[in-house]
């Protein structure tokens, strides 16, 4: 769209709207052009290019621009672009505020900063503007309308205002000799006035230094005739008129328009000075990868800057309470520090935010920009503030700190499909509905007792999985997936759940699901409900036929808690939970496993460490037992490594903040989403030696644990949304690799050399090996 729209771009200027012929975008700025500009920006970028008449303009909208323009980039920016009006008296050619920056202007600023705006100048005529305050004050208090100050006002006010408004002469410079509009005119009338009165002023003082009557006030005028006499080629008394005209009309009417917004509760809206002055460059600038060309004017959207909601909160409402607790002072902090503290983060785009940035391996790259931006930063991902936690101490304030507040889930359209989200003790807010689920699967499914109960299920199917190794042990070949469509419908979900969803960034588009995945996602579900709906009323037959079904499996449990209490759980939510358990199940302990296994094949000295360890401990070939576990202690630190550098959810499942929160010293924004980057802190240097070398010696003398207590190591998360299969699953990963490896040699199918095994990651909500490991079983010898 840009592109199309944008024309000569081929110098890379930052992207803007097509100029038409002659006026270019002159049309486009309106009478308010503060206010059209920032409409344009949205379209076009926080830095964005026009053709005002003949004149390149470049517009800055936001704080990170304004700060690379007016800070890191100061010099190549000091030219002022020089309206004709201000040609007027050759004003321009003395005014400090319109000289380009050279030994003149340098002077000049020299005289203002230590002579008259220093701290102890200002602090020794502090006397006359607080007489000037009573005066206002008893002027006020008088209603009286004329005198002289209010006259200069007016003047001031034409000047100002007629230098604030487009003019024809600035866009096409050829008009500059007949001045059309008779702006310059005018000008030169108004000055002359203010001049006029300067000089009357002067000559008095000038009277009465000569007669050397004492002035007693020490005013500006004073300090400057003093700096002349004592220096008269700093300034003379030409330029001391000039000055006093730049500060009269810089002065002026800036101050007391911000008295007068400040008075209507406005003092945010920089009206006095929206663009600042534009500045101008005087040689091509290069610049967050555009080229600003010698010559163009630039404006720095202070107005916009103002009022960006992803600066200030509410950011239409005067509040100045927002300033007590920051460290914020006027206009011109924007390039400090944002006004609500959120974490860093990369500049956004308009409409996309920061998505460019996520790539196809999100985990990595948000890893590389927390290098950048710190271990708690935040982006815009089209219109959702994310905040990405990658370090394990902000992961502790986030999950065990502040563990209430970080607990509800951002919930992915796709987990609407039939209302999973709201069945889901994945999606439910922490609420009576979830607690209810949670202690069900705690006490009644996860729980240590519960879990010895049903061991002998799954003993069975370890005997089964190493005997279906067997067959493709004898056949030679690698081993296949067992339960291929339901792992395939699993997978589908996962990559469903896991593919960057636009409705998820820009949920007004929700209706429409323009990618189909909520549509896909509905079949999918659909399959795993009828299937869990067929074991369910299978099983409820075979209750009211009173036959004995003998397995206590997780199934009777549940329907037994439904029997009981029905108020806690009916039979749609059990076939709800039984999706969840199917899915938050399966995909993570079978990536677990394959990850760790690729990981044994590729390190063949680690392998048969883990071999030797078995064969001593259980015996060549037999298969292991959960209560083996705590005897294999190699075999256990294999799968905390395994669990270390390939974290099944790599950003834990998403959590969102329901108010403004306090962490690590910024405001984690209301409705923000949370992702802890686990696989960053995996691989975290400060924290692992050697972090991208397979080394599950680093646990051997280690008390590290992935219970969510050491936030190092936190693949299950932590807090009260922590994996309730957790206590499943650190029993069946390393029970079903022991027995894989003490059972069977294994070899890379097709005579693949370990150091070629590709261990290249797929990014979903569970992380995947890209390449599905072939491994094919060999007898043991
Ligand atoms: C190696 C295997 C597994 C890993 C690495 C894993 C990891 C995770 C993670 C990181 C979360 C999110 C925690 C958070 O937000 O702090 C989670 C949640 C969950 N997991 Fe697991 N998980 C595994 C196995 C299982 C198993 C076997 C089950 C059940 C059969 C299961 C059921 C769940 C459920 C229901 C939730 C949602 C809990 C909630 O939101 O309250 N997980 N898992």
């Amino acid at each position: 769209l840009l592109t199309l729209t944008s024309t000569n771009r081929s110098k890379n200027l930052p992207p803007g709207p097509a100029p038409l012929p002659i006026i270019g975008n002159l049309h486009q700025m309106g009478n308010k052009p503060h206010q059209s500009l920032p409409r344009l920006a949205k379209i076009y970028g926080l830095i964005m290019s026009l053709k005002l008449g003949r004149v390149t303009t470049v517009v800055i909208t936001s704080a990170a621009a304004g700060k690379e323009v007016l800070q890191k980039q100061d010099l190549a920016f000091s030219g002022r672009s020089v309206p004709d009006a201000v040609n007027a008296h050759g004003q321009a050619q003395f005014s400090v505020v319109w000289l380009p920056v050279g030994s003149r202007w340098r002077s000049l600023r020299k005289v203002l900063n230590s002579n008259i705006f220093s701290g102890s100048r200002l602090d020794a005529n502090q006397h006359l503007r607080s007489k000037k305050v009573d005066e206002l004050i008893a002027y006020c208090r008088r209603s009286c309308q004329a005198g002289f100050g209010q006259r200069i006002k007016e003047v001031v006010e034409k000047i100002s205002g007629v230098a604030g408004k487009p003019k024809l002469v600035d866009y096409f410079p050829v008009l500059k000799k007949i001045d059309p509009q008779r702006i310059r005119q005018h000008m030169a009338v108004n000055f002359g006035k203010v001049l006029e009165r300067f000089d009357g002023l002067f000559n008095e003082r000038l009277d009465f230094m000569r007669l050397r009557k004492p002035v007693g006030s020490n005013d500006v005028l004073d300090v400057l005739l003093n700096v002349a006499e004592e220096d008269p080629d700093e300034i003379d008394r030409t330029l001391i008129e000039r000055m006093c005209l730049d500060l009269f009309v810089a002065g002026t009417d800036t101050t007391s328009s911000t008295v007068e917004w400040a008075m209507t509760e406005l003092l945010r809206n920089p009206g006095t000075v929206p663009f600042f002055i534009p500045r101008r460059v005087e040689v091509d600038v290069e610049m967050w990868g555009y080229n600003i060309p010698k010559g163009a004017q630039v404006l720095v959207n202070a107005w916009a800057i103002g009022r960006d909601p992803s600066l200030w909160e509410d950011c239409l409402a005067f509040k100045t309470e927002r300033f007590l607790a920051s460290e914020l002072d006027a206009i011109l902090s924007h390039t400090r520090r944002k006004s609500k503290n959120f974490p860093p983060g990369p500049a956004p785009l308009p409409i996309i935010g920061s998505l460019h940035k996520l790539g196809d391996q999100p985990h990595q790259s948000l890893a590389k920009l927390a290098k950048d931006y710190g271990p708690i930063m935040s982006l815009k991902l089209g219109r959702v503030t994310t905040v990405v936690i990658s370090s394990s101490d902000a992961a502790k304030e986030v999950l065990q700190k502040q563990d209430i507040a970080f607990s509800s889930r951002s919930i992915p359209d796709a987990v609407n499909a039939h209302s999973q989200s709201q069945f889901s003790v994945v999606w439910l807010p922490v609420g009576s509905r979830w607690r209810s689920l949670r202690k069900i699967l705690n006490s009644n499914i996860f729980s240590g007792s519960r879990l010895d109960a049903n061991q002998h299920l799954r003993s069975t199917k370890v005997e089964e999985l190493v005997s279906y190794c067997r067959k493709s042990c004898q056949a030679g070949e690698a081993v296949d997936d067992s339960a291929k469509e339901f792992k395939e419908l699993v997978r589908s979900i996962m990559a469903e759940a896991g593919r960057p969803n636009l409705v998820d960034y820009f949920p007004v588009l929700k209706k429409i699901d323009p990618q189909g995945i909520r549509r896909r996602m509905t079949v999918h579900f659909g399959k795993v409900i009828e299937l869990c709906r067929g074991l369910i009323n299978e099983r409820l037959e075979l209750r009211r036929l009173n036959k004995p079904v003998g397995s206590n499996d997780v199934l009777d449990v549940l329907l037994n808690i439904a029997e009981v209490i029905p108020d806690e759980i009916d039979v749609t939510h059990i076939e709800r939970m039984c999706l969840d358990l199917f899915v938050a199940g399966s995909d993570t302990t079978s990536s677990t496993l394959e990850w760790a296994m690729a990981e044994l094949l590729l390190n063949p000295v680690t392998m048969a460490k883990a071999k030797a360890e078995l064969e001593q401990v259980i015996g060549k070939g037999k298969i292991i037992e959960e209560a083996d576990v705590s005897r294999l202690p190699y075999l256990q630190c294999i799968v905390k490594e395994a669990l270390r550098m390939h974290p099944a959810v790599p950003f834990l499942i998403p959590r969102r903040v329901e108010v403004d929160v306090e962490a690590c010293g910024y405001t984690v924004p209301k409705g923000a989403q949370v992702l802890v980057n686990v696989w960053a802190i995996g691989r975290d240097p400060t924290l692992w030696e050697d972090p991208l070398s397979f080394n599950p010696e680093r646990f051997l003398a280690s008390e590290l644990d992935v219970r969510g207590r050491d936030f190092e190591l936190i693949p299950f998360g932590a807090g009260r949304r922590i994996c309730p299969g957790l206590p499943l699953a650190i029993r069946t990963v390393p029970v079903m690799l022991g027995s894989l490896i003490n059972s069977f040699n294994w070899e890379l199918d097709g005579g693949v050399a370990s150091k070629e095994l590709a261990m290249e990651e797929k990014f979903g909500i569970t992380l995947q090996k890209a390449q599905p490991l072939r491994a094919v079983p060999m007898p043991l010898v």
